[in-house]
């Protein structure tokens, strides 16, 4: 294993999330690889990658191709694209993969590796919504993963520069468990960067809380065209938003979710988090898949593992699926 000076550390995807990351990686003195493609690819190679957020401008030139093999093994990925892209991705991360690489995938939604490491009646499980037919599983040994939750709001303001406009905070777990070593270092590495990190035990506790926030804002903020401001601060919008939450307060409960969620509070802070537009919403606007399955459809196939259904919830995501389906609406 690599010292923590030397660990070779790769971005996947250099959108609003990887670009965030892969700033603050870099302006901590972190060397990043960026694997990237199209205009993103020429911007990074020509400017580095820029930011701006709360504590300022941040830029750092970074090694990037779009060639795993040119990239090489890797110590530590991050995954950041959408999770529509995973299932044409996985299959050709194999070059950046050696026998320690810690895969860490920074994707929003129920993750594809959900009942990896849990013991009970789900063991080995797979998510179909997010995992059909076990692909995504076939195609990266599941040992490599460390899990991820993401508390970050960003936007790509041109290829290879991001803006972030609240504070950062990624908690990162084992699927089982476990402290391990690994956690330990990519947790540190990830503070260093000035990226609160934290380490948990229980990894799957903040993926609802995070579920329970993207479920509630983002296929609403498609159909509705509102920010977080308006969908968590709005009396009227805040109605619809407090059912799905309920709805999927319900479900986490089932899977035996230990969060202290009390709704009331949450919505105000979504809303003191300003005019930010859902990346679901980014997305609607330029015209890209929607990650409907894996932030929505994923939930209400668990919560039909358990015999729960969720009416409202449902009928938001056909309304937002449509609304994405709509050839003239961007
Ligand atoms: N933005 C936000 O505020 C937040 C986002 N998230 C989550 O983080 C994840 C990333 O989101 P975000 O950064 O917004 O997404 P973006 O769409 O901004 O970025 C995704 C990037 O991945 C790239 N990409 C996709 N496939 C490949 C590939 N095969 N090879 C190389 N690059 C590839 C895309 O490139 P190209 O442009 O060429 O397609 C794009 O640059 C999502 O799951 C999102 O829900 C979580 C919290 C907040
Ligand atoms: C900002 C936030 C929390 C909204 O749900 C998010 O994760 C996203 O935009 O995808």
């Amino acid at each position: 294993m690599s010292s923590p000076t030397n660990r070779r550390v790769c971005i996947v995807g250099a959108g609003a999330i990887g670009c965030t990351l892969a700033a603050r990686l870099g302006a901590s003195g972190q060397p990043v690889n960026v694997l990237a493609r199209g205009q993103t690819l020429a911007a990074l190679r020509d400017n580095g990658v820029r930011l701006t957020d709360l504590d300022g401008s941040h830029h750092s030139p970074v090694n990037t191709s779009h060639s795993t093999a040119e990239l090489g093994e890797q110590d530590l990925i991050f995954i950041c694209t959408k999770a529509p892209a995973l299932a044409g991705l996985l299959p050709t991360l194999g070059p950046l993969i050696g026998p320690e690489t810690v895969v860490v995938p920074v994707v929003n939604g129920v993750p594809w590796w959900y009942f990896h490491g849990l013991p009970g009646r789900f063991a080995g499980r797979q998510v179909q919504a997010v995992d059909p037919d076990g692909a995504l599983s076939a195609a990266l040994d599941l040992q490599r993963i460390l899990g991820c939750v993401v508390f970050i709001t960003a936007e790509s303001e041109a290829p290879g520069v991001a803006r972030s406009d609240n504070p950062h905070l990624m908690i990162l777990g084992e699927p089982d468990g476990r402290l391990s070593e690994r956690l330990h270092w990519v947790r540190a590495l990830v503070e260093q960067a000035g990226i609160e990190a934290r380490a948990s035990e229980h990894i799957r506790d903040p993926l609802w809380t995070k579920i329970i926030a993207n479920l509630s804002s983002n296929p609403l903020s498609v159909i509705t065209g509102a920010t977080l401001e308006q969908l968590y601060g709005r009396a009227d919008l805040r109605g619809v938003v407090a059912k799905i939450i309920q709805e999927t307060l319900l479900i986490a409960a089932a899977y035996g979710a230990r969060i202290a969620f009390d709704p009331e509070t949450f919505m105000k802070l979504g809303a003191d988090m300003g005019a930010v537009r859902t990346s679901m919403l980014q997305d609607y606007g330029h015209g890209r898949p929607l990650e409907l399955a894996a932030i929505g459809d994923a939930v209400i196939e668990l919560a039909g593992y358990q015999g729960l259904g969720m009416p409202v919830t449902q009928d938001i995501l056909t309304l937002a699926r449509f609304r994405g389906e709509q050839p003239t609406a961007h």
